[in-house]
């Protein structure tokens, strides 16, 4: 199974830092997720046509939360959180949506695979700034969690490349970025390292 990277939005950029650093980093990560919490649906959906005028594909943006936004967009797909829609739902309406699901427990990876989760995020599996006060969850937990589903599963949270040989060893099939690129200094380089660190070993980058 091919490993993946993807990249998250912060949410706190303006629609111009976040498509310019969308445009710079789509050819190294696999999707591109639009997690603008506080934005308005015209809102992505401006940030989902300004990509596409220039030339980032759809099919590498996937839409946090809003299936409405995913579907008329025609994206890779949608991810669903715990107060999203539930994943049987929206796979029983959209079975042509790639679905994700952020999950934090075996039970609930368990239930949202049965339900037709395509993949799986992780976390948060290290300390990060991105979920203040929350103890993270740690390799021994992500293991767990890639041993009990079939689906494959994305480690988010604190991941840097430096901590990307761990999470591959505990079978994650990827690994979830958003200050690591969206706030990187130079967003393109980090993605770039990224890709080479993620696919060591594999014979081949992508
Ligand atoms: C146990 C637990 N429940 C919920 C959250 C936060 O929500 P989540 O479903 O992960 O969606 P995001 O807001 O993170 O996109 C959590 N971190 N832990
Ligand atoms: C959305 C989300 N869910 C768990 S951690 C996280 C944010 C990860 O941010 P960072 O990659 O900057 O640690
Ligand atoms: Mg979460």
């Amino acid at each position: 199974m091919k490993r993946e990277i993807h990249a998250i939005s912060t949410g706190r950029q303006s629609i111009e830092s976040l498509t310019t650093i969308v445009e710079e980093i789509h050819p190294f990560v696999d999707a591109i997720h639009i997690r603008e919490k506080s934005k308005t649906a015209s809102e992505i959906y401006q940030i989902v046509q300004k990509l596409l005028e220039n030339e980032v594909p759809l099919d590498k943006i996937i839409i946090n939360d809003r299936v409405d936004i995913a579907y008329v967009c025609k994206v890779q797909g949608i991810h669903l959180a715990h107060h999203s829609l539930p994943v049987y739902a929206v796979k029983n309406e959209f079975p042509g949506l790639r679905i994700g699901y952020s999950c934090h427990s075996l039970v609930e990876a368990r239930k949202a695979e049965k339900e037709g989760a395509d993949y799986l995020f992780f976390g948060h599996v290290y300390a990060t700034t991105s979920k203040p006060g929350l103890p993270p969850k740690g390799l021994k937990q992500l293991k767990n969690i890639c041993r009990g589903v079939n689906v494959p599963v994305l480690a988010i949270g604190g991941v840097k490349p430096s901590n990307i040989p761990d999470i591959l060893q505990t079978g994650a099939n990827g690994i979830v970025l958003m200050s690591g690129i969206f706030e990187a200094e130079d967003p393109k380089g980090a993605a770039n390292d990224l890709v080479k660190k993620v696919n060591k070993g594999t014979g081949g980058y992508t």
